[in-house]
């Protein structure tokens, strides 16, 4: 009991003890008094823990309360300690529920911003795709007016064009009618006169003309009297002689059916022998073209070629390096192979069209001293069953030939290709009649065969051949001096006697100049060139990759006839450039319709007197046609 008061005492002087300390000293919480005036100092507390503190001390319990309150005191720190943890404890967790609830914030934000991009990416990509169907609607709009443009230009053209032709035609036709009129005039005024001068001469001569005339006619008469008379006398006598002698009629009626008999064998024996003739000295049907001559025309073979006449003669195919040598080269083989009397080698050019084969066959037998014949194979077919006698004709006549003789069939598989259940009795005749004559070898003829598609040959034919060569279109090298070269032929030559092989390394020289000018006074198929150099050559090579030999030898005489139809003929870099444009564009489109695709290139000629139709070259042109 008196513990327990002592602690309320204890209680009492500590809480008035520390009232009081902590108004002295701090004074603001537990002491103060309502004084609007602010804190006051309130000795009452003070004097009440001092009162309890001097009770405490008279106590004999007094240090007991002290040690208990000192426990309680410790207990208290600890408890609030322990509850510290606590809160601090609780205050982390709620910082991680904090940092929970925010980073879950975040990833939803986060989601919700990926989101929002996704929508706005697909939303942009709509819109440039719209944007881009639209600009595509509008391109194709475009193109489809550009094409209306191109149409409309095109068609004005071809009716300028028709309208120029139909005008030279009309200018053409009034100077053909013109000259026709004025030579029929010169003509009757010619008969007129020749009429009156004999008509005056007849005159005058009339009376001796008159005598002159009478004078035969009774000669005549007397004549035809004498001779009727003489024949029907000696007919008398004759008969007369043979009635009455049997042996004489005999021997007459012998002699007349002998005559007879003779007549018509000598006529029939005529006719055999013409046959035989013609089969040894005329020229086969077959045969195209030939540089063997009858032999009433023949002459001494030719004498032995050098080397610089055999590359002279090759100058004007322009092969690439290796295939150039090898042709000129089996040009030699094949003269000597006739000096020396072996047998011929048997050759198969192929590649595609317009690449040269024809001329270096050509030029092969001619360099070789040897005759050529060219035959196509397109021409045996129509013949049937009578194409087997017909290659026979061909083959004997080639043996007849005296120096030996190149022949050349071109399109070769046109009647040389694979047998086959579907080829006709007259095409495998044709086949077997070549296979038996070219089964061995022969001294005096060789084959050339030349196609452009040599997989379709019979395996039996490709075994006969000795030699296969290809001829591929012409590279840039090649181009450049195939254009050199016709260049040359067609326009620096152009209107002059000169002309042919060994000449195209001039232009290199002319061109190099930069300006050449070549005029000559009165002839008016001279072409003047003006800024041709080698650049320009080189251009258009690189802008006809695909082209053939043909293809470049026509563009050039295109150029001619683009030159012929200029006002002032002269040879420019414009006048080149735009045939060159139309000639690429033509073969584009021959390219499209060989794949089958028809469609349509629009052609724009830059000026209509540049851009020849006509493939063919126009007058003055130079080349050789036979190549
Ligand atoms: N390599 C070339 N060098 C010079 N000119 C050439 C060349 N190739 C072709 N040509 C020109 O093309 C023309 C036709 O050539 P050629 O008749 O020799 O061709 P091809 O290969 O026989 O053609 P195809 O297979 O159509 O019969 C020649 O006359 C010549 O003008």
């Amino acid at each position: 009991m008196a513990l327990r008061r002592l602690a309320g005492q204890w209680r009492v002087a500590s809480t008035g003890l520390a009232a009081g300390l902590a108004a002295t000293g701090l004074g603001v919480g537990v002491a103060y008094c309502e004084d609007p005036r602010g804190p006051s100092f309130d000795p009452e507390a003070l004097e009440r823990g001092a009162a309890a503190l001097r009770e405490i001390n008279k106590s004999p319990y007094a240090k007991k309360v002290i040690e208990l309150s000192k426990q309680q005191e410790i207990t208290k720190a600890q408890e609030a300690k322990t509850k510290q943890a606590e809160f601090e404890a609780y205050a982390k967790q709620s910082q991680v529920d904090v940092e929970k609830v925010r980073w879950e914030e975040q990833r939803k934000m986060r989601q919700q911003d990926a989101q929002t991009k996704a929508q706005l990416a697909q939303y942009e990509d709509e819109l440039a795709r719209k944007r881009a169907e639209f600009e595509h609607n509008k391109q194709r709009e475009r193109n489809a007016e550009l094409v209306q443009l191109q149409l409309e230009a095109g068609r004005k053209q071809e009716q300028e064009k028709l309208a120029i032709a139909a005008q030279i035609e009309a200018e053409r036709q009034q100077t053909e009618k013109f000259k026709a009129d004025l030579e029929k005039q010169v003509q009757r005024e010619k008969a007129l006169a020749e009429a009156e001068g004999r008509i005056k001469e007849n005159r005058e001569n009339e009376d001796v003309n008159r005598r002159q005339l009478q004078l035969k006619l009774e000669e005549d008469r007397k004549r035809l009297v004498e001779a009727i008379n003489s024949v029907f006398s000696n007919l008398g006598q004759g008969a007369a002689a043979l009635l009455t002698d049997r042996d004489r009629l005999v021997t007459s009626l012998f002699w007349v059916t002998a005559l007879a008999v003779g007549v018509y064998s000598a006529r029939e024996g005529t006719k055999v022998a013409g046959k035989a003739a013609e089969r040894w000295l005329g020229t086969p049907k077959l045969v195209r073209e030939t540089s063997r001559r009858k032999f009433w025309q023949r002459r001494g073979g030719p004498g032995e070629k050098s080397i610089e006449e055999v590359r002279r003669d090759f100058s004007d195919i322009i092969l690439p390096g290796q295939l150039h040598n090898h042709v000129r080269a089996l040009a030699a083989v094949t003269a000597n192979t006739k000096r020396h009397g072996a047998p011929f080698r048997h050759m198969l050019f192929y590649g595609p069209p317009g690449t040269g084969k024809t001329m270096a066959a050509k030029r092969l037998a001619r360099t070789s001293g040897l005759d050529y014949a060219i035959m196509s194979g397109g021409d045996v077919a129509p013949l049937g069953g009578g194409a087997v006698t017909q290659l026979h004709e061909l083959f004997d006549w080639a043996e007849g030939s005296r120096k030996g003789l190149l022949l050349f069939i071109d399109e070769a598989d046109a009647f040389l290709g694979q047998r086959g259940a579907n080829m006709s009795e007259g095409l495998r005749g044709a086949l077997n009649a070549v296979l038996f004559r070219t089964g061995d070898q022969s001294r005096d003829f060789a084959v050339v065969l030349a196609t452009n598609r040599p997989g379709d040959l019979d395996p039996a034919v490709i075994d006969r051949m000795d030699e296969a060569m290809e001829f591929d279109l012409p590279g840039l090298a090649e181009r450049e001096k195939i254009l050199k070269l016709y260049l040359d032929q067609y326009i620096v030559k152009a209107g002059t006697a000169e002309g042919g092989a060994g000449s195209s390394t001039r232009i290199g020289v002319l061109t190099r100049m930069g300006l050449f000018l070549r005029g000559r006074k009165g002839s008016a198929d001279v072409i003047a060139t003006r800024d041709i150099d080698d650049a320009l050559i080189q251009e258009a090579a690189e802008a006809t990759e695909g082209f053939s030999g043909r293809e470049l030898a026509k563009m050039v005489a295109s150029m001619q006839a683009a030159v012929y139809g200029s006002r002032d003929a002269v040879f420019t870099p414009e006048i080149m450039r735009s045939v060159v444009q139309v000639k690429v564009r033509e073969h584009l489109q021959r390219q499209a319709f060989a794949q089958g695709l028809h469609h349509r290139i629009v052609d724009v000629h830059p000026n209509p007197t540049q851009t020849p139709s006509t493939d063919e070259p126009s007058r003055g042109q130079t080349g050789s046609g036979s190549q």
